[in-house]
């Protein structure tokens, strides 16, 4: 079975990553996870942290010359931050002095990180965190929360697209599909694996040359109101075969483990395959995919159920989308308590993101990528690519013609 766990704080000296039950000889490189972060880091209203922080990848484990081996892949994201954050991150104990409120340095940065954050700021997950594991200070909190985390997927989910790719002929397209109130018409093309350069060199991953210029407007006119935006994206996979997951128990449906894959993803609340809930207010002669026979095989006259029937992929074009909440680190700072005081306060804000649904779009991506090998190795096993590769024709020629 394909697993993987991540661990590292937002400020600590790396990330890391482990997949495991990749088969042997999926090619993939330390470039190629590079430029999948790089990927991740654009998108216009990202915070100056983007602009110093650099990932610096090393692939530790489980990839030789260029193809994995078939043990786990292990991936460590190093933070170029560090040195800053050496002693407030310190995984050993620091003498008590280096953390007072000022370190000696008189730099009023170096004062401020070795502060208690003891201001939670709504929505994010500081106060129920403090609460939950009994302590004073938000930093452990907000160190593991963070988004930051969504890198080590990014780096995995590059291993699980070429995976998906290399065995299948799989291709993943993310994109931005509103901003705040900004949304792509509802009859835009969806973009197609060809578009992927197009819609990197976009400041807000959008195709659709207008709805992108009035995505950018929004987010600058939040920030210059001091506020945050969310917005909704959309991950789409070509070339999907039919039966990845299963009508015969909940936990292996398809369209079940992509949502909770998807809803793990930092501030996302709402999760849609297909047209989800636009089907709702549709009567059922007007809410369903139409089966047609064609030259090449059985086809749909539409997509509207986006790609999965009974919890399974049914070769058609999988659409998972994902709304994203506004930023709670939100400049014009919310309403809270100082619970170290108990007196009424602004929340913690130093900096933040003023939009993050572009990198929201290429991390949802990656969870699609994870679940859709996961899913493609249940099906068709495969100790290589080669195995695996075979299984697959094996099993869709084993499809009956007049079912195919
Ligand atoms: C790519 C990305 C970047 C984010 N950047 C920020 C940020 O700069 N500031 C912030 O407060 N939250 C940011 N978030 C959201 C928080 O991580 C998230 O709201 C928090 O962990 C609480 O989890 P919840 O919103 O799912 O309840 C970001 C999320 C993503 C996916
Ligand atoms: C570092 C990343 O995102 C961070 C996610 C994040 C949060 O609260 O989720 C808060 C911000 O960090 P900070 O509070 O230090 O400014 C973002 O920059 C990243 O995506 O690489």
């Amino acid at each position: 079975m394909l697993r993987w766990l991540t661990a590292g704080e937002s400020h600590g000296q790396a990330l890391v990553g482990i997949l495991e039950g990749v088969p042997a000889g999926v090619a993939v490189t330390t470039g190629e996870i590079q430029d999948a972060l790089a990927r991740r880091r654009l998108g216009h209203g990202r915070g100056s942290r983007m602009k110093f922080e650099r990932d610096e990848v090393r692939l530790l484990g489980g990839v030789r010359h260029g193809r994995t081996m078939g043990g786990p892949v292990a991936v460590e994201i190093g933070n170029t931050e560090w040195p800053k954050w050496e002693t407030v991150m310190s995984a050993d104990p620091v003498p008590r002095e280096a953390l007072l409120v000022d370190a000696g340095t008189g730099d009023e940065r170096e004062i401020a990180r070795n502060r208690a954050l003891t201001r939670p700021r709504p929505g994010h997950a500081d106060l129920v965190g403090m609460q939950k594991y009994h302590l004073e200070d938000a930093r452990p909190i907000l160190e593991r929360a963070s988004a930051r985390e969504t890198a080590t997927r990014v780096a995995l989910g590059t291993v699980a697209a070429a995976l998906l790719a290399q065995v299948a002929g799989v291709r993943l397209v993310s994109h931005v599909v509103a901003i705040g109130p900004v949304a792509v018409p509802d009859d835009a093309p969806l973009p197609g694996p060809d578009d992927v350069g197009a819609l990197d060199a976009d400041p807000v991953r959008c195709l659709d040359a207008a709805t992108s210029a009035a995505m950018v407007d929004e987010i600058d006119q939040c920030q210059k109101d001091g506020d945050t935006v969310g917005g909704v994206v959309e991950v789409l996979a070509y070339g999907l075969p039919p039966g990845l997951g299963s009508h015969v128990s909940s936990d292996r449906r398809l369209d079940a483990r992509l949502a909770g894959a998807i809803m793990g993803i930092q501030a996302v609340k709402g999760v849609e395959i297909g047209d989800g809930f636009r089907t709702a207010a549709r009567r059922g002669s007007a809410a369903h995919d139409e089966i047609v026979p064609g030259t090449e095989g059985l086809r749909r006259r539409t997509n509207r159920a986006g790609g999965t029937e009974g919890g399974m992929s049914n070769g058609e074009v999988l659409r998972v989308r994902a709304a994203m909440k506004p930023i709670s680190t939100v400049p014009r700072a919310l309403a809270t308590v100082d619970v170290s005081t108990g007196e009424v306060a602004q929340a913690i804000h130093q900096r933040s993101d003023v939009c993050a649904v572009p990198p929201a779009a290429v991390v949802a991506e990656a969870m699609v990528a994870l679940v859709l090998a996961q899913a493609l190795l249940e099906k068709v096993g495969g100790d290589s690519v080669a195995e695996s590769a075979r299984n697959l024709r094996g099993y869709l020629e084993a499809i009956p013609a007049h079912m195919r």
